[in-house]
């Protein structure tokens, strides 16, 4: 049967009709199980507003991707939305109609906006942006406690974490999904290595879980980010970033696995790859950043890591940068991990590199 796909990520949505059991038969009261997922249906209204149009939809969730405490009016962000046209007959009667199914449901918080916020950047085709939302905090923890716990410390001083390997097994995606219902933003940092199908697996799951950004390793050539751009197109607001070189290596390092290029000219071959594909962006460290915008141009996201505050060593990071000069050469975004969260103060840390930045 044919389907389409409604594009979200220009339009506002907000609950108009609170979640309910969705019945498979109102006589019994069975209610309907998703066939993907296996888990019990709900229905959901939704008001749909995009190009000053707002319509009403009535669209089925699986029960596992309603985030708690919807309630009417609730600014919501749809996960995967599809539409699907069906027909069937009913007493001799043929009936036909539009039936809509998402991936789950998250909640949009109403930021507020921190005092300190006044620095704008230019980074990327999304224009000016406020720096709090520019600025990705590295979640790097094995437990789910003390990362909520500097979620919480931290509050509006940041909109954006990553959260890697380690913290996503020590704690499994409920931490993200808790992330996203906060309204926070999530990069979900997976640096994908793997055969093109397992990539696309992965990358579709994150998509359920409605991170903003997740990761592809650049090495794994044309097949595999094109796996990872291709899965994520049923979820608009998915950015496919691939990793180039990662920022503690050298150039005796790639020489050691058999590339002789340097790291440098090495970065720049695989982001100028990872455009060809379709990747959104690159991850990078702050000492290519400035070759790196020349090569893609404005529109594409360029993320480093390898960032440290000024007078901080640089520990494990071959090609640091502080987040002033990341950003200045064209970074859209700056990722900061125990600089903050290992910070005796986190948001006195956060204030730091917004200093640093409006400096
Ligand atoms: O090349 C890379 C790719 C990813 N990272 C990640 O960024 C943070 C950095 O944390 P710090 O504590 O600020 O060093 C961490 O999660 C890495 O996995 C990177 O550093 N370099």
């Amino acid at each position: 049967m044919p389907s389409f796909k409604i594009d979200t990520s220009t339009a506002v949505t907000f609950i108009a009709v609170e979640p309910k059991p969705k019945l498979k038969n109102r006589q019994t009261g069975e209610i309907a199980i998703d066939m993907e997922t296996g888990a019990q249906m709900m229905t959901v209204g939704l008001t749909i507003a995009d190009d000053g149009e707002a319509n009403l939809y009535t669209v089925s969730v699986p029960v596992t991707g309603i985030p708690k405490g919807l309630t009417l009016g609730m600014p919501v962000k749809v996960v995967g939305l599809k539409a699907r046209d069906w027909e069937n007959v009913s007493g001799g009667e043929k009936r036909f109609g539009i039936a809509f199914r998402a991936v789950a449901l998250a909640c949009v918080a109403i930021r507020e906006r921190a005092p300190t916020d006044v620095a704008v950047w230019r980074g990327s085709d999304n224009g000016v942006v406020e720096t709090a939302d520019r600025i990705i905090v590295a979640l790097d923890f094995d437990n789910r406690r003390a990362a909520d716990e500097i979620v919480d410390r931290l509050g509006d001083e940041c909109h954006f974490y990553k959260v890697g390997l380690e913290l996503l097994t020590a704690a499994g995606p409920d931490l993200v999904r808790h992330l996203v219902s906060k309204g926070k933003d999530v990069f979900l940092d997976l640096k994908l290595f793997e055969i093109p199908n397992s990539v696309a697996g992965a990358v579709r799951a994150a998509g359920a879980l409605g991170v903003s950004m997740v990761t592809v390793h650049g090495m794994g050539g044309r097949g595999i980010m094109a796996a990872a751009v291709a899965a994520a197109r049923d979820f608009p607001e998915l950015r496919v970033l691939a990793l180039t070189v990662v920022t503690s290596m050298t150039d005796a390092d790639l020489t050691d696995v058999g590339v002789a290029a340097s790291t440098q000219a090495q970065v720049l071959r695989l982001a100028h790859l990872a455009q060809e594909v379709g990747c959104h962006g690159v991850i990078a460290s702050p000492q290519e950043v400035a070759s790196l915008r020349g090569l893609l141009g404005p529109g594409p996201e360029i993320v480093t890591p390898g960032v440290i505050l000024p007078r901080e060593s640089s520990g494990e990071h071959s090609r640091p940068g502080t987040p002033r000069v990341a950003v200045a050469a064209g970074a859209s975004h700056i990722v900061v991990g125990r600089s903050v969260t290992r910070a005796a103060d986190p948001v006195a840390a956060m204030r730091v590199i917004r200093a640093d930045l409006a400096s």
